[in-house]
């Protein structure tokens, strides 16, 4: 049921029609009007989600999990929500740029609940087969209970964009690929430009593999488990769990459906969700040739406790110990229940404090991993929201905060001992700059050690080494960086 007239302002001053083609108010109102119908169940889901994401800077699967089961949402209903929380969340840039261009104004002059409800219901009406007249009278009943004084101009919106196909708009208001590519990429694969700028960096100026990398961001990712050595087997894990065994990862088990948390092997603490990039990386550190003792290995950025996860696992079939610093409490705490009863000890404390913490003690450990903070451009797959979160002035403060870290990691390696340094970013200054401006003031010396062949065989796409970049497009995981160091001196 959908009303379609002009919506009555506040202040009782008498309402005009306003023609589809010319919207006239994004203000909303206060309170819903009495006897509307409220959005349908999923459709409210959603836009508490992309609220919520907007409003408090929350994370979308977070947010989405917690709106879901307090609705009681499930199966067919859930996933719809899902759909159109992450569509939506995703393609931001595109449907802001259609909905300024139909309403005739930018979309920061159109208030927070109105502009969500609008991003949600323009998204089903371009990308998603809801007939048109249902995404219209949707999402004008949602603004009704959202933002009732914006119904009319919603309504003009919706109608507005629904005269015209999605190729018809995105030609209206791309460039032209000719002209400027990297704009006509941002707005037919929802990335940010600065963001395409620093994959199509990474990738060595490759815009064609770029845009295969854009597109495979704006697929919802397989989920990976990792099958923790010692515990269970990944063939047997895939049998348990109807999932297949990973491509590249001897732990990787690539589930078909099915919600891990669950899972038995998951409570049990045999396996635990983890890109398989993550995995590799995490492993390619342990399978680094060293000389000499090899037992004592320190994790310098833990939580929530994947990769130590996995380290703890392969520590225990190997006699050694893994020393885990996190500098969150909280996180610190999630890495304690992820590694029980393994040999794992965690330290909630600040990873630079090496040589001044008598926890910390300078070249005291064999291997070290620097799983470092970063923007997170890597697994934007799993992140929505965050292409669009993320700023370039993000930058600066995280790459100094790397650079300590590696330093911190170079310092408290031993002579002879392997460093990993890994980022879920592509973006070079967090990869190659952090890398060598890291080594270059930590004061001791180093060698690159080839990543490649820490790698399982016959892995494709790893470029030239020393250094390794995975990818979402050629390899199916995050895009993971990988260095490995030796200190020598
Ligand atoms: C990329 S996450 C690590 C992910 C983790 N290795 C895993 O696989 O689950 C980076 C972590 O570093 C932590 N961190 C940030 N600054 C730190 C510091 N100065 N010392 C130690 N940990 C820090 C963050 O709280 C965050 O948990």
């Amino acid at each position: 049921m959908t009303e379609h007239r002009a919506p009555r302002p506040h202040g009782g001053r008498p309402s005009r029609p306003s023609g589809p083609g010319h919207p006239r108010d994004g203000r909303s109102g206060t309170a819903p009007r009495a006897g509307r119908p409220p959005a349908d169940p999923a459709r409210q889901a959603a836009y508490e989600a992309v609220a919520a994401v907007h409003r408090d800077d929350a994370y979308a699967n977070l947010v989405l999990s917690d709106i879901l089961s307090g609705m009681g949402l499930h199966g067919r209903d859930a996933a719809f929500a899902t759909e159109l929380t992450y569509g939506t969340l995703r393609a931001l840039g595109t449907l802001d740029l259609i909905i300024a261009a139909a309403a005739e104004r930018d979309v920061a002059r159109i208030d927070p609940p109105a502009r969500d409800a609008l991003r949600l219901g323009v998204y089903q009406l371009l990308y998603t087969r809801v007939p048109s007249h249902a995404a219209v009278n949707q999402t004008v009943d949602l603004v009704r209970s959202v933002a009732p004084g914006a119904s009319g101009f919603a309504n003009a919106v919706m109608r507005t964009v629904s005269e015209t196909s999605l190729d018809s708009w995105l030609e209206r208001i791309a460039p032209s690929y000719e002209a400027d590519p990297v704009g006509n990429l941002s707005v037919m694969h929802h990335h940010p430009q600065w963001v395409i700028r620093s994959f199509a960096e990474a990738l060595g100026g490759d815009l064609e593999e770029t845009a295969r990398l854009l597109i495979e961001d704006n697929q919802p990712p397989v989920v990976h488990l990792c099958a923790r050595p010692g515990r269970v087997d990944a063939v047997d894990l895939a049998d348990e769990v109807g999932g297949v065994p990973g491509a590249f990862s001897p732990y990787s088990v690539y589930l078909n459906g099915g919600a891990p948390r669950e899972m038995a092997a998951i409570r049990e603490g045999r396996a635990h969700v983890q890109d398989e990039g993550s995995q590799l990386v995490a492993a390619a550190l342990l399978a680094a040739p060293i000389e000499g003792q090899d037992t004592r290995w320190l994790d310098l950025c833990a939580g929530p406790g994947g990769k130590t996860g996995l380290m703890g696992a392969i520590a225990a079939g190997r006699g050694a110990e893994v020393t885990a610093v996190e500098v969150s409490e909280h996180r610190a705490r999630l890495v304690d229940s992820a590694c029980e009863g393994m040999p794992v000890t965690v330290l909630p404390m600040d990873g630079r404090s090496v040589g001044r913490d008598p926890d910390l003690p300078e070249e005291a450990f064999d291997r070290v991993l620097v799983d470092a903070p970063c923007t997170g451009l890597g697994s934007l797959r799993r992140r929505p929201e965050s292409r669009w979160r993320r700023q370039p002035a993000d930058l600066p403060p995280l790459t100094r905060l790397q650079r300590e870290l590696l330093v911190a990691a170079l310092r408290a390696v031993r002579p002879g001992g392997v460093v990993a340094y890994v980022t879920c970013s592509p973006h070079m200054v967090e990869t190659q700059v952090t890398v060598s401006e890291g080594a270059r003031r930590s004061g001791v010396e180093v060698d690159f050690v080839d990543a490649r062949p820490l790698l399982p065989p016959g892995m494709p796409g790893l470029g030239p080494g020393p250094t390794v970049q995975l990818w979402p497009h050629r390899h199916g995981t995050d895009a993971m960086f990988l260095a490995v160091l030796r200190r020598t001196s």
